[in-house]
């Protein structure tokens, strides 16, 4: 059985950057070793190249600007996040939406570059066409619920059932369900509907035992896996 994916997204919180994220990430990093379970983290741009060179967790860009090289200021190419050691990408978070034409750029050129991607989708009718561009995961999370505490999983299970038919379309594409994901057992029930695994940023990033809620997390990821054997 393929081990559950557990995203985490820093976004701006706090504790995302300088000292505080180098000091979150190596906890993060600690649980994923201790269980054995990949755990992505996608971080601010300014801390890609010091994470990845003191991690080996997976260390993500939250997003890419599909540009080419040249006259673009304050542009964060794909080309640029791979010099610095991310693994892969975030695109298109309801936070950072870009066009369906960028997407699909941005998607081939982290392909081409040997990197991941992980395209977000606010509805469960995208999944299918934003599946057809080969990311390696689509990330659904009903924007309303982000940030909430209130789980898509809890909240809206049929948006993560709907997403989970139209994954089902598409070969060799992962589904990760995100937005207001806040326990152990919102992540079991995400998985028990059939998703891949979990997106999550504000339920780690303000607590303060942000290690505690991520074992809780993968220990029920875990256990909701074992049950669907
Ligand atoms: O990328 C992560 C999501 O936007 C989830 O955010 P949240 O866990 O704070 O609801």
């Amino acid at each position: 059985m393929k081990p559950p994916i557990i995203l985490i997204n820093y976004k701006a919180y706090e504790n995302s950057y300088g000292e505080k994220g180098v000091e979150i990430s190596k906890k993060i990093e600690k649980v994923s070793k201790d269980y054995g379970v990949p755990i992505i983290i996608s971080v601010p741009a300014t801390m890609i190249y010091k994470l990845s060179q003191i991690l080996e967790i997976p260390v993500y860009a939250q997003h890419v600007d599909a540009l080419r090289h040249g006259a673009h200021t304050g542009a964060i190419l794909p080309e640029m996040i791979k010099d610095a050691g991310a693994k892969g990408s975030l695109l298109n978070h309801s936070e950072r939406k870009i066009r369906l034409d960028e997407i699909h750029e941005a998607v081939t050129r982290i392909r081409d570059l040997g990197l991941e991607s992980v395209v977000c989708a606010d509805s469960y009718e995208l999944v299918h066409p934003l599946a057809l561009l080969r990311p390696n995961a689509i990330l659904i999370e009903p924007p309303e619920l982000i940030g909430s505490g209130r789980a898509v999983s809890k909240e809206k299970p049929e948006v993560i059932t709907r997403a989970v038919n139209e994954i089902k379309k598409v070969e060799g594409v992962y589904l990760i369900a995100g937005a207001g994901i806040t326990t152990g057992e919102d992540v079991y029930k995400a998985i028990e509907l059939g998703a891949d695994g979990i997106g999550v940023a504000s339920a780690v990033m303000k607590s303060s035992t942000p290690e505690k809620i991520v074992e809780d997390f993968v220990i029920n990821a875990l256990k909701a896996i074992d049950k669907k054997k």
